[in-house]
């Protein structure tokens, strides 16, 4: 649906010109929500806005669809934008329209007749959850609502893509989680490919099939979020997913502790099983938890343990290959 290929942008030229993205290039598949986290400056905003040419790349190519965007008229480039709906860290509403004149504003700019425009207000605000808000102004909404505006906004004419520019960055948890529901079911609903970017790697683990990790312009790992959380790389994702693991590193345990120290890492149904229980009960080994995360990723489930197990070596080693035996994926730190 999205496809980048070796995208540049420069700012400026000559000794000040600041290279915000070098040589970038990106696929993303239709009906996918595709993350890209980095730190302030990494070139996130610069790059999101490469996909519907706010701004221009210095070189590369952007194909959203099949079409080449680079290549279009100011014409041809309007009408396709369509076509990419967006959504804004601040909202960007225009605070002298009620909610109703916010969602229809790029209907009307689309010149739809009077009455489908209202027919699809209607069904924008159900979509959103805010029928009862229909005349007040932006002013009178709290952040969370704001930006269910401006994601109804976003979707008035129907686009195959969603950009969305750290759209939680302004709320809080509570509201960021809803905000975070709400653009999942859309995906789900509407089968929308949605592109966002964040500093906040829980928004990452929360909604995102894939993720890419931007660092001084350039991509520095991509993958399904699982394992890219599971078994992150480079020096930059590790701080990322520390925002929301456990941080502290395990292997400042060996020292100080006398058993086999063990990470084992678990994905899907048997996140919920046993397994530690059902490997050891016919055994003499013990077991103790040191360190440990189960949650969710999007709807897999997965656990992050660190286990030190105390007995006979041998009974160990066959507790662990049981384990593997399982699909955990099993290591011993030392
Ligand atoms: N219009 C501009 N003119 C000059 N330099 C710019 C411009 N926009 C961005 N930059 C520079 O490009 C680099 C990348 O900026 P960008 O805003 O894309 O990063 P970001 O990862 O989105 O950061 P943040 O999370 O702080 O918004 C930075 O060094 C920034 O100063």
């Amino acid at each position: 649906m999205i496809e980048l290929t070796d995208i540049s942008k420069s700012y400026g030229t000559g000794a000040g010109a600041v290279e915000a993205i070098k040589h970038i290039s990106l696929s993303i598949n239709k009906g996918e929500i595709f993350g890209i986290i980095g730190h302030s400056g990494a070139g996130k905003s610069t790059l999101l806005r490469c996909v519907n040419l706010l701004e221009r790349p210095t070189t590369g190519s952007v194909k959203v669809g099949d079409v080449e965007l680079t290549q279009l008229s100011t014409t041809q480039l309007q009408r396709e934008r369509r076509r990419i709906g967006m959504i804004f860290q601040h909202f960007n509403l225009l605070s002298m329209a009620t909610v109703r004149d916010n969602i229809a504003f790029p209907l009307e700019l689309a010149k739809l007749p009077k009455s489908a425009i209202k027919q699809r207000v209607d069904e924008l605000l159900q979509l959103v959850g805010l029928e009862q808000h229909a005349g007040k102004y932006p002013a009178q909404l709290s952040g969370g609502q704001k930006q269910r505006v401006g994601i109804a906004r976003a979707l008035a004419n129907n686009p195959d893509v969603l950009l969305c520019d750290e759209a939680t960055s302004a709320l809080d948890p509570q509201t960021t989680n809803a905000i975070l529901s709400l653009l999942m079911d859309i995906n789900d609903k509407l089968g929308i490919t949605i592109l966002l970017i964040t500093h906040e790697m829980h928004v990452i683990r929360s909604i995102c099939d894939r993720v890419a990790v931007i660092d001084g312009g350039k991509i520095v790992e991509m993958g399904d979020v699982l394992d890219v959380f599971l078994k992150p790389q480079h020096s930059i994702t590790m701080d990322f997913v520390s925002q929301i693991a456990d941080s502290f590193d395990p292997r400042e345990l060996i020292n100080t502790r006398s058993g086999r120290l063990v990470k084992m890492n678990y994905v899907g149904e048997i996140t919920y099983e046993p397994l530690l229980f059902n490997a050891v009960k016919s055994t003499t080994v013990q077991f103790t938890i040191l360190q440990g995360t189960v949650s969710r990723m999007k709807n897999t489930p997965y656990g992050q343990l660190v286990i030190e197990f105390i007995g006979d070596n041998g009974e160990i080693d066959n507790v662990l290959n049981d384990l593997r035996a399982k699909g955990l994926e099993v290591g011993e730190l030392k």
